[in-house]
C-alpha cells in the first residue's frame, strides 16, 4: 500500500513537495504535505471534499502561497512563484472552476493565457488543430457565454495542452465530459506522459484513477494518509482509504408513480443565440414519486431544455410546459417556484451561488421562508436554516456566514443541492447532481434524492454520467440534437442502447418496435 516514489537515484523528480502547510481562518487546509512526482508519471490525488487537494494544486501552480514548506521543480527550489512563473517553467493547470471570460471568444480566452508571440489567427489555427488531434471539438470563434459547461471544460483542457506543459495539473477535468470524451482525453494524457510530461490528476471517479494513474496520493483533512498503486486497488479499498468506509448501497424502489407533475407537449423553441440548439417537439412526462433521468451529451439542448423548464426562457407557448396540469411555459422562475418547482443549475458558482455572498444569504436566491413583510430578512431564521442544511448534508464550511467561494467545490455542490432538497419541492429538476462531490457525498445526495421521491416528489435528473442515471432513475430519456427520445424503463435500458440513442439513433429502433407491435396486433386480429 505504502511505497516509495520510483527514482533512478540521479534524475530529480519533476516535482517534490515537503512540509507544505496552508492555514485558512477556519481550517488547516494543508498540513505538512510531502509529495513526489517523477517525470512522465501520472499521479492521482484522491481525497474527500475539503481534504485540501485544490489548495495543494494551487500552491504548486503559484496561485496560492503556502505558509510553510518547499516546492522543487526539476530539482530547483521555487520560492514565491506566481502562475506566470509557473507557466514559464512549463506548469499548466486546468482549474475545477472555469477561469474563462464570458464575453470573449474561445480563441481570445486561450490567447490571454498563452505567453505572447502568437497572433490571434495563429491561436485559432492551433486550437482547431489540437481540438481535431485530440478529439476535443470546439469552435474557436464561439463566445464563451454560449458554451455548455462540458464545452468550457474542453476549452480549459485545450488551453493547457497548447502550452506544451512539463507538468500538467488537472483538477477534476472530466466532471462534465462524456464517457467517450474521457476515453479520448485519457489517450491524450497517456501520450503526453510517454513524452515525459508529468501529470497530477484529481478526480473523485475511482474507476478513472484506476484506469489512468500509476500512483495515487490519498489526502484526508489536509494530510497525506497514504500512497498506493491504484491499479492494485479496488473501488472499495480506495473508498476506504479516502473516507474510511464504503459508500452505502441504495435501496431499491417499487412503489408505482402518482399523478403527473411535469409535462412538456411538443415543446418547440428556436435557439436563443446563434450557437444554441433548437428544441424540437420535446414530449416529456414526470410523475409524482418517480425519478426520471435524461441522458445525453451536453450541447444537445440540455441548456435550452433546462432554461425552458426553470422559467429562465419563457418564450414557448403556455401549454408547452405544464406544471401540475397548469400551463406554465410563460411563468418566470419565481412563479414556478410557487408551484413547487426547485431547480439546481449545472453551474455552481455564478448561477447556483453568488461567490462573494455568505451561504445564509445565498439561500435567498431560491428560498423565501426567512423573508418577512416588506422584504425584511429575519437573519436569525436565515442563519438557522443555512446551519440546518450544513449539518444535514455535512457541508464543510466555517458556518452560515462563510462566503460561497471559500468552500471547496464539492462542499458548495452539497450546499446547493441540499438547499433544493431541503425545500421539499413537488418537482425537483437537477443538472449534474453529484458534480465534483466525493463518493461518500455522492451516495448521500443520491439517497436524499431517492428519499424525496419516496415522499412523492417528482424528480428530473439531467446527467452525462450513465452510471449515476442507471443507479437512481426509474425511467430514462435521451436528449440528442434537440430531440427527446421515447422513455424507457430502467429495467429495459442498457448502457449500449442508451449510448446509441445518445447519437440520436432511436428512430430506427422505435420504428422497428412499432412495426413489430403492429404485426403482432394483425396476427392476433387474424387469429380471432
Ligand atoms: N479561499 C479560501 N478561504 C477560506 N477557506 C478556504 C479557501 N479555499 C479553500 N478553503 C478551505 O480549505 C479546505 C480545503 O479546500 P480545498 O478546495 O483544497 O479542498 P478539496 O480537497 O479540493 O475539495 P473538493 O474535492 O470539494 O474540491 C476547505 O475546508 C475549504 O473550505
Amino acid at each position: 500500500m505504502f511505497d516509495t516514489p520510483p527514482s533512478d537515484g540521479q534524475t530529480p523528480p519533476r516535482l517534490r513537495l515537503r512540509g507544505i502547510t496552508k492555514r485558512y481562518p477556519a481550517v488547516l487546509a494543508n498540513d505538512g504535505i510531502a509529495l513526489d512526482v517523477a517525470p512522465g508519471e501520472i499521479h492521482a490525488v484522491l481525497g474527500e471534499n475539503g481534504a485540501g487537494k485544490s489548495t495543494l494544486m494551487k500552491i504548486i501552480y503559484g496561485a496560492v502561497q503556502p505558509d510553510a514548506g518547499t516546492v522543487e521543480f526539476d530539482g530547483r527550489p521555487l520560492k514565491g512563484h506566481d502562475p506566470q512563473d509557473a507557466r514559464r517553467l512549463g506548469i499548466a493547470m486546468v482549474f475545477q472552476h472555469f477561469s474563462l471570460f464570458d464575453t470573449l471568444s474561445v480563441a481570445e480566452n486561450v490567447w490571454l493565457g498563452l505567453e505572447r508571440g502568437m497572433t490571434l489567427a495563429q491561436v485559432r489555427e492551433r486550437i482547431t488543430a489540437v481540438a481535431a488531434q485530440y478529439g476535443l471539438e470546439v469552435d474557436p470563434e464561439r463566445p464563451v457565454h454560449s458554451l455548455s459547461v462540458g464545452e468550457m471544460q474542453r476549452v480549459e483542457i485545450i488551453r493547457a495542452l497548447l502550452t506544451n506543459p512539463r507538468l500538467l495539473i488537472l483538477d477534476e477535468p472530466t466532471s462534465v465530459l462524456t464517457p467517450q470524451a474521457v476515453e479520448k482525453l485519457f489517450v491524450v494524457l497517456r501520450q503526453l506522459a510517454s513524452e515525459g510530461c508529468s501529470i497530477l490528476y484529481i478526480s473523485h471517479k475511482l474507476h478513472e484513477i484506476r484506469a489512468l494513474c500509476t500512483r495515487c496520493t490519498v489526502m484526508r483533512a489536509g494530510r497525506v494518509t497514504g500512497v498506493c498503486d491504484p491499479r492494485q486497488e479496488s473501488n472499495a479499498s480506495l473508498s476506504r482509504l479516502m473516507i474510511g468506509a464504503e459508500p452505502a448501497e441504495l435501496a431499491p424502489h417499487s412503489t408505482p408513480p402518482g399523478a403527473e407533475v411535469l409535462r412538456t407537449q411538443a415543446l418547440a423553441l428556436a435557439r436563443a443565440d446563434a450557437f444554441g440548439v433548437d428544441l424540437i417537439d420535446v414530449d416529456l412526462r414526470v410523475c409524482a414519486g418517480e425519478v426520471v433521468g435524461i441522458a445525453g451529451i451536453s450541447g444537445n439542448g440540455q441548456k435550452e431544455l433546462l432554461a425552458a423548464l426553470s422559467g429562465e426562457d419563457c418564450r414557448a407557448a403556455a401549454h408547452m410546459v405544464q406544471l401540475g396540469g397548469r400551463p406554465a411555459a410563460r411563468l418566470g422562475p419565481r412563479q414556478r417556484r410557487a408551484l413547487g418547482l426547485h431547480f439546481v443549475p449545472e453551474e455552481r458558482l455564478g448561477r447556483g451561488a453568488v461567490p462573494g455572498m455568505a451561504l445564509a444569504h445565498n439561500l435567498l436566491l431560491t428560498r423565501e421562508e426567512a423573508l418577512g413583510p416588506g422584504g425584511w430578512i429575519r437573519m436569525g431564521q436565515l442563519r438557522a436554516q443555512a446551519q440546518a442544511i450544513i449539518e444535514r448534508f455535512q457541508v464543510k464550511a466555517a458556518g452560515p456566514q462563510a462566503p460561497a467561494q471559500s468552500l471547496s467545490g464539492g462542499n458548495l455542490q452539497k450546499f446547493i443541492v441540499g438547499r433544493a432538497i431541503d425545500a421539499r419541492p413537488r418537482l425537483l429538476i437537477v443538472s449534474q447532481p453529484t458534480w465534483g462531490v466525493d463518493v461518500g457525498a455522492a451516495a448521500q445526495i443520491r439517497s436524499a434524492i431517492l428519499a424525496l421521491r419516496d415522499q412523492g416528489c417528482a424528480v428530473l435528473v439531467l446527467s452525462e454520467e450513465l452510471d449515476e442515471l442507471f443507479e437512481i432513475s426509474d425511467r430514462l430519456y435521451v436528449l440528442a440534437k434537440g430531440r427527446l427520445s421515447p422513455s424507457v424503463a430502467r429495467a429495459d435500458a442498457t448502457v449500449q442502447r442508451i449510448g446509441e440513442w445518445m447519437s440520436g439513433l432511436w428512430h430506427a429502433e422505435v420504428q422497428a418496435h412499432l412495426g413489430a407491435v403492429a404485426r403482432q396486433e394483425e396476427v392476433a386480429h387474424a387469429a380471432s
